[in-house]
């Protein structure tokens, strides 16, 4: 992952903030179009199921491949079911997410990042003194390759987390393939089209995040809009509290709760990569004065090295190339990220 731009002044955590009884610093009141009413109800959004034990299924794989298709031009993601691991699993993931964020701050600073990297547990990252802060503590992990893995920063209470994690991962690589053939096919690309460009030396971020119950869910945000910067995005979400929500056409939209379910969300690479067809959807999280919640993120992500453009077949008369060839783009991400814009503006042709 790149170094983040500029030094920041590391502040308190969420959790410190509140164990401190500090009133509400300014610095976490949002200035955005919503501020006010960040907590308003809103519709759910209707983001196709996918069945990805039908994906690899020649008689039954049209149909789901169509519906994928579907849900990225339109969404830019759908719900994963029948991806290989059990309730009980994802339960245990959740589980050591949950209880790794209920230690005491001593426990948990023994993961701290440390200033100018991405890596470690601690507060929303400030790259900027104008930023607004988000409403959440995180812990950041390489989760692969193995050999890429800072074990410093992985906890070891509680216990099962580092095995917990470590298969988790191994069963996220499998599915993170089977997505990518499955959205060239749905495109009637040859299946190596995106696995080929994003390259078999990725690499896998994990985020875990830990929102507390807020006192002005109104006016504080838990994560700002963004997309991501990945090829591809696979979210647990908490099993309970909902709080993500979608923008399509100019409108937010509630992310819907299926336990069982991983939430799969094109990023900016697999945008740039299928020429814009699918999208890297804007999303955002709003926070609640009563429950906490946790969510656990991986990010896959091309090597550095990789060139990534507009793969063949996905360009014509009709539709011109949009995007440039751009190479380490999480580095391009933080910078226009930094300036408030969308970073996938720095790829435009
Ligand atoms: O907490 C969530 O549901 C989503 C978090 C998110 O968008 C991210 O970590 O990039
Ligand atoms: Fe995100």
């Amino acid at each position: 992952m790149a170094e983040i731009p500029n030094p920041e002044t590391v502040s308190k955590t969420v959790h410190e903030l509140i164990l401190s009884g500090e009133e509400l610093p300014e610095k976490y009141i949002y200035k955005g179009s919503d501020a006010g009413v960040l907590d308003a109800s809103l519709p759910f959004m209707d983001v196709p199921v996918i069945d990805m034990s039908l994906l690899t299924c020649p008689s039954s794989c049209a149909e789901q491949l169509h519906k994928l298709c579907s849900a990225l031009t339109h969404w830019g993601c759908f719900q994963a079911i029948n991806h290989g691991m059990s309730t009980q699993f994802l339960e245990q993931v959740r589980e050591a997410t949950k209880q790794f964020f209920a230690l005491s701050p001593e426990i948990k600073n023994k993961y701290k990042r440390e200033d100018g990297s991405i890596e470690g547990y601690g507060n929303d990252m400030i790259i900027s003194e104008q930023q607004t802060l988000d409403w959440t503590d995180r812990l950041y992990i390489t989760v692969s390759p193995q050999d890429r893995r800072q074990l410093k920063f992985w906890p070891e209470n509680p216990a099962n987390f580092r095995d917990v994690i470590h298969e988790y991962t191994m069963k996220l690589e499998d599915v993170s393939k089977v997505v990518f053939k499955a959205m060239a096919r749905s495109l009637n690309l040859e299946e190596n089209s995106f696995l080929d460009m994003y390259g078999e030396d990725e690499t896998l971020f994990a985020r875990f995040n830990f929102y507390p119950p807020c006192p002005r869910p109104d006016q504080v945000i838990g994560v700002k809009p963004h997309a991501d910067g990945s090829a591809i995005t696979i979210l647990l979400q908490d099993k309970q509290v909902e709080g993500l929500q979608f923008m399509k056409d100019g409108q937010w939209y509630r992310a819907p709760i299926i336990p069982e379910a991983l939430l799969i969300n094109v990023g900016d690479q697999i945008e740039i990569m299928s020429n814009g067809i699918f999208k890297s959807p804007l999303h955002r999280v709003v926070t609640n004065s009563e429950k906490e919640r946790i969510s656990v993120a991986v990010f896959c992500i091309p090597n550095p090295q990789k060139e990534i453009e507009p793969v063949d077949g996905v360009d014509d008369e009709t539709r011109p190339r949009l995007y440039k060839k751009v190479k380490d783009y999480v580095s391009i991400y933080f910078q226009y990220y930094q300036l408030g814009r969308r970073p996938i503006e720095g790829a435009i042709i």
